[in-house]
């Protein structure tokens, strides 16, 4: 299967996309023409610094926030997050050093299996969508074991320095979210093992395409672990769904987009929903996006806490996060279809 950027430099004046690339039409969508622009919205920022401060006053404001976050967005942008700006322009910049490199050295970390380790890919799953989708990912699986590919030089120790700061702002949002929902601090953190938890760099390349109403970058879905961090090189394309509508989101420079996956829905018995998402492209500007998703240890059981099914009988069954992933990467991205898998009620 070839990539976009291969496509593109072998027809550098494409000006349409080839049928298999047709994902949707605008006029006949009705979901595409509720588009809503964020700034009516006002996207729920959150001040992690204030998460992390000592003035409990500050922190049980912050807590709260981040409580009505989950429950009504399941999407926040945050700031302050004391993650060097310089760090984060370096791994965009690794990353897109990746994507510049010929495709032949690209292939050599093409992997087969959803547990592979390193996978250089285009599409979702190639082997099984009906329409590809326009974007090439590198994903590699960084925590609890740190695998990387060896070029471009300098990029493996950028990214592991990264992900390990990207784990301590995951703690401290989750110690949050614990104590928004009544729990321990390290509530989620312990039951989940995200300590040994799995942790995916998953970067995205979507290159200008030239006929961006009809191709889609990511398709609608919602992200298997517990929370993703999303970074991007100041181009847009993130949509969210909000209230059945598609809402744009306009990051505020330098902050850490957030959102809440499947297994904090399973885990909160269904008070805080995983966020349907996707990725739009443009015709202008190469946008690359870095998702690192933050999951449970590959072995854990995830089910609804015990603590939170006392009023309201357990909504999903246990399922192991391994089994889960496996799954959901093998199947056709689509919504929340790997949730109703699991769902009792
Ligand atoms: O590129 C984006 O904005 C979204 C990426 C995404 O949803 C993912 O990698 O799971
Ligand atoms: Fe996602």
């Amino acid at each position: 299967m070839t990539s976009i950027k291969s496509l593109l430099a072998e027809s550098p004046y494409l000006t349409s996309i080839p049928a298999s690339y047709i994902f949707r039409n605008n006029n006949i969508d009705p979901n595409d023409s509720a588009l809503l622009t964020e700034p009516e919205l006002k996207i729920p920022i959150i001040d992690f610094s204030l998460l992390t401060s000592g003035d409990p006053n500050q922190r049980s404001k912050v807590i709260s926030e981040l409580g009505e976050a989950c429950e009504n967005w399941g999407f926040f942008m945050v700031i302050n997050h004391s993650v060097p700006e310089r760090l984060i322009d370096a791994v965009i910049d690794g990353c897109k050093g990746f994507f510049d490199l010929a495709e032949e050295e690209k292939l050599e970390f093409k992997g087969k299996h959803v547990l592979d380790p390193i996978r250089y890919g285009t599409s979702f799953n190639a082997s099984v969508d009906k329409v590809f989708y326009w974007r090439d990912f590198l994903k590699v699986f960084v925590h609890p074991q740190f695998h990387f590919p060896n070029k471009p030089s300098g990029f493996s120790e950028l990214a592991l320095e990264f992900c390990k700061k990207i784990r301590q702002v995951v703690k401290g949002i989750l110690g949050g979210i614990s104590e928004g929902l009544g729990l321990e601090r390290d509530y989620i953190y312990k039951s989940l093992n995200l300590e040994s938890g799995l942790q995916v760099f998953a970067a995205n390349l979507y290159p200008p395409c030239p006929q961006p109403e009809l191709a889609m970058g990511m398709p609608p879905h919602s992200d298997h672990g517990v929370l993703t961090l999303l970074i991007q090189n100041g181009i847009c394309g993130l949509q969210i769904q909000h209230n059945g509508k598609w809402v744009n989101v306009n990051a505020i420079p330098n902050s850490f987009l957030v959102n809440t996956c499947d297994q904090l829905e399973i885990f909160s018995n269904g008070k805080y929903k995983s966020v349907v998402h996707r990725a739009v492209v443009n015709n202008n500007a190469t946008r690359i996006s870095l998702a690192i998703a933050n999951g449970p240890s590959l072995d854990t059981v995830v089910s609804p806490a015990s603590e939170l099914v006392e009023n309201r009988p357990p909504a999903y069954i246990g399922l192991k996060y391994k089994e889960y992933l496996e799954l959901q990467q093998s199947r056709n991205l689509n919504g929340k279809c790997m949730l109703d898998c699991v769902r009792l009620l």
